[in-house]
């Protein structure tokens, strides 16, 4: 039994859904099918979930919201005449949306069922057509299949007693369409997954059924060893470790969600990231091991919107509870980090832009000066971080000597290093501007350099 997951550009309009229709159909063992509301269809477009939230956000600010809806309405008409449906559903998605809208609840639940909206309509839609089209197959909604989750708006967790019920799917005989992205607390409540998330639904649902594989079809062939709006035509992967992708995923592999790694990892169902543009390729495996051939290197992940948090003082070493007392700040300002390295006298966290508005800034550094009595706290914007992933790094010597190097190259220069415990990455901290010439540039060193020498070899 395989799950197999679609992402927004491959629901995006009806010539999309009828490939995803011919690859569900081409595989009885795919069985259960999770959605991603319609993505772009083309570079300016908008995703319809960017639109839903467009509507909760007018609403919050009393303005008029009837031509954000007409645009999601008109996606789904499309879509439905593209696929010879009737178009009776969008009046019934219209006065949904209205109604969420209209309805009494804080703006943070409201805006977790607009969300859903997309996922839900689209996975109603697949199911529809496949009926269609001759085969039997129904639309279940998370709460039907048993996705429970956590009171946490727009950043729901999975419970783990959802996998128990989710086993149950395994008896249904037709197709199972799932829209993906949301689930229901314990109190009934709709609660979106993070931003991307239809991966992790994908993830909770082949945990739950116990999956022999989950099949998560986007548009790529592969993932790639850096992200392939930075180098063009870069190197494909075709086997990652789960621990792998997780690195990779959250420092910037925007393919495949960080948060839907583990519960594949628990359960040990491979993961398979495919093209619905190319079904016939391989794709890239992601399972617990992999043969660490081709050098210690796999991807070279990057991201910006980070900010530097640096504070000094004499012999902070020696000040028990420094440290814990700084993130207690942040802690207590609602501010999340990512990493803190540190030194003898000082310390730096990096954060996200977005936890740390300007408006904020002033405060937090206030609290920090004053409770902590440091002797220097500053903040340094449009930081840029570069995470080098590989399982063969912990057994290889000279790969930072090597990845300084690359740097010198590009001439960008290194604001943080941080490696992880596991050795299986390694973190820099760059200016935002010199982010593309130092990814490049490792790019060269880490897989144009390791295949010629590979081939030299030979
Ligand atoms: N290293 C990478 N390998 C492959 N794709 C990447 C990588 N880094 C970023 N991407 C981007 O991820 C996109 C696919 O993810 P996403 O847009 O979320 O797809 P979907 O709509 O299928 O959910 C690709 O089109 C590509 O631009
Ligand atoms: N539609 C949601 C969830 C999702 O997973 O989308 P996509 O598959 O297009 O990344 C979002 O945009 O966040």
């Amino acid at each position: 039994m395989k799950v197999v997951k679609f992402g927004g550009s491959s629901v995006a309009s009806a010539t999309q859904l009828k490939k995803v229709a011919n690859i569900i159909l081409q595989d009885k063992e795919r069985q259960l099918v999770v959605v991603s509301a319609p993505g772009k269809r083309f570079s300016s477009d908008r995703k319809v979930t960017d639109l839903l939230i467009e509507v909760g956000k007018k609403k919050e600010e009393n303005k008029e919201f009837e031509e954000t809806l007409q645009a999601v309405i008109g996606r789904f008409q499309q879509i439905l005449e593209g696929l010879s449906l009737s178009t009776q559903l969008t009046e019934r998605v219209r006065d949904h949306i209205v109604s969420i809208v209209r309805g009494e609840s804080d703006d943070a639940y409201r805006m977790d069922a607009l969300k859903a909206v997309g996922e839900d309509t689209l996975a109603q839609i697949l199911s529809l057509y496949l009926n269609d089209i001759g085969h039997k197959a129904a639309y279940v909604n998370p709460k039907e299949a048993g996705i429970m989750v956590s009171d946490e708006p727009g950043q729901a967790r999975v419970l783990e007693e959802s996998y128990a019920q989710l086993y149950e799917l395994r008896n249904r005989e037709e197709i199972v369409v799932i829209p993906g992205f949301f689930g229901y607390t314990k109190k009934d409540q709709l609660m979106a997954l993070p931003r991307g998330g239809s991966d992790i639904t994908g993830a909770i649902v082949a945990a739950g059924v116990k999956a022999d594989l989950y099949e998560n079809f986007t548009d790529v062939d592969s993932v790639y060893c850096v992200n392939p709006m930075i180098v063009s035509n870069p190197k494909e992967i075709h086997a990652l470790t789960y621990k792998e992708m997780r690195e990779l995923s959250y420092a910037g592999f925007s393919v495949f969600h960080d948060e839907a790694l583990n519960p594949a990892f628990q359960a040990k169902i491979p993961v398979c990231i495919k093209n619905t543009n190319r079904p016939e390729k391989p794709g890239t495996m992601i399972s617990a091991e992999r043969n660490l051939t081709n050098g210690p290197v796999v991807g070279i992940a990057s991201d910006d919107g980070f900010l530097s948090i640096y504070v000094s003082k004499y012999l902070m070493n020696r000040e028990i509870g420094f440290g814990r007392h700084l993130l207690q700040i942040l802690e207590e300002e609602g501010i999340s980090f990512e990493h803190a390295p540190s030194g003898i006298d000082d310390m730096s966290v990096i954060v996200r832009e977005e936890q740390l508005p300007p408006h904020k800034e002033e405060l937090v550094l206030k609290r920090i000066q004053h409770e902590l009595k440091v002797d220097t706290v500053s903040v340094e914007r449009d930081l840029a971080m570069i995470m080098i992933v590989g399982e063969g790094m912990n057994s290889t010597i000279g790969v930072t000597s090597k990845a300084s190097a690359s740097f010198e190259r590009a001439r960008v220069n290194i604001e943080m290093i941080n490696q992880g415990s596991s050795e299986v990455s390694m973190m820099y901290g760059v200016k935002k501007e010199g982010l593309s010439r130092a990814v490049q540039s490792l790019y060269e060193t880490f897989f144009v350099q390791v295949s010629k020498e590979a081939e030299r070899a030979k």
